[in-house]
């Protein structure tokens, strides 16, 4: 490996924060979804967010996000990504992330599964089948979860992505059965005929409707990359991998050497401690899910706005331990506007912010054509040859 401009890049992706609908958004139904700007209406001019700020959260928008202003002078660069795959799924955007975009649209169940899937889920597991409909997560366990808690079946789901979701109830459908379960399913929609982005257990605990809560137990079991992502080529190439959070299965596991599981953002942000405390040269990938899974899918702004501001606190920490020659790139990976309808992701640009502390110049990267251009700057620094999706902004970083 040569010489590389910065020694440690840590990638942040902000699961979910979009801003602003994307050039086809049309095209999903999406048009007039914002998720930064609607958590900012929701806020009334009180959401705080001066780290993001300053690093230039609000110049990348065409609007302003309310009672959060533009800066004179961004710490770093700013700009904003859209998408090229066909799906607006973490995977999808991870994956275009690190070079790989997704762009034949995968299964997807708007009337439910079909019976030869359920069927076979049915004979491996020994269990009824119920829900089998696309619905929010939470209001399937509200309406679904006392029945299971009495019959011991099996609540399947879906959304607007290419997901198979299983929830089941910790003590009813022990987690070490739930995830044999998920994983046969996911032996069974690997194509060609259902090719599914993710299989997604979804353990979860409580007395009654009214008290049944999620736990961090869940566990996504993602198509194999269909081909070498820009991780495996920094692998390949020397160069350390390190996957926070969701990162590790989006990926299978593939071309992350170090990983660690969030049980929530802070829990996340620990662990981003931990790693920056470590000395490596490499890639520290991380997602933060709750905004996604907690706030977005549950169309709850103030929610989300608050866990906006939570990381704001925390990312204070995170520039005040950044060194010279490391590189902060925050993102993320598709939108999920809390004041949208429905409960599904929003096809939304996503925003992109680049800082170092040894720079001593600041502005616009503009609007990248692919998110694709992450992982290739990424590449770039670390002189690693990848598969020449997307385009570097290394050079840029002044
Ligand atoms: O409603 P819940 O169970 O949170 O599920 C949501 O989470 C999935 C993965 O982000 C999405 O596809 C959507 O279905
Ligand atoms: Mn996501
Ligand atoms: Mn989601």
């Amino acid at each position: 490996m040569s010489e590389q401009k910065y020694k440690r890049i840590f990638g942040i992706v902000l699961d979910s924060v979009g801003t602003g609908e994307a050039p086809d958004a049309a095209n999903y139904g999406d048009e007039g979804s914002d998720t930064l700007g609607h958590v900012g209406e929701a806020y009334k001019g009180k959401l705080e967010i001066p780290n993001l700020q300053k690093l230039g959260l609000v110049n990348l928008r065409d609007k302003e996000i309310m009672g959060v202003a533009a800066v004179e002078q961004p710490l770093g660069y700013y700009g904003k990504m859209k998408e090229i795959s066909a799906g607006k799924d973490s995977m999808d955007g991870h994956w275009e992330m690190m070079g790989l975009p997704v762009m034949k649209p995968l299964s997807t169940f708007p009337n439910g599964f079909p019976d030869s899937i359920v069927k076979q889920l049915e004979d491996f597991s020994g269990r009824k089948v119920i829900g089998n409909r696309p619905e929010s997560g939470t209001k399937i366990i509200a309406e679904l979860g006392e029945q299971q808690m009495q019959t011991g079946d099996l609540i399947v789901y879906t959304s607007g992505d290419s997901v198979l979701q299983i929830a089941a109830h910790e003590d009813i459908i022990p987690l070490e059965e739930l995830y044999r379960i998920c994983e046969f399913a996911r032996s069974i929609v690997n194509g060609p005929e259902y090719t599914v982005g993710r299989v997604i257990a979804r353990p979860y605990v409580g007395p009654d409707k009214d008290h049944f809560v999620r736990t961090a137990n869940r566990h996504d079991f993602t198509l194999k990359p269909t081909g070498k992502t820009d991780l495996d080529y920094l692998v390949e190439n020397g160069v350390h991998t390190v996957g926070i959070g969701k990162i590790n299965d989006i990926f299978s596991g593939q071309g992350i050497e170090e990983g660690y599981h969030n049980e929530s953002n802070m829990d996340g942000m620990d662990h981003l401690d931990h790693v920056m405390a470590e000395d490596f040269t490499g890639f520290c990938f991380m997602n933060l899910v709750d905004f996604d899974a907690m706030y977005g899918h549950r169309r709850n702004p103030i929610g989300f706005g608050q866990a906006l501001m939570d990381f704001d606190q925390r990312l204070a920490k995170v520039l005040a331990n950044l060194k010279d020659d490391d590189l902060l790139l925050i993102t993320a990976d598709h939108g999920n506007d809390p004041g949208f309808k429905g409960s599904d992701h929003t096809r939304e640009m996503v925003p992109l912010l680049a800082y170092s502390p040894s720079m001593t110049e600041s502005g616009s990267l503009g609007l990248r054509s692919t998110f694709a251009d992450f992982g290739q700057t990424v590449l770039a620094n670390f002189n690693v040859a990848g598969n020449d999706e997307g385009q570097s902004f290394l050079a840029d970083l002044k």
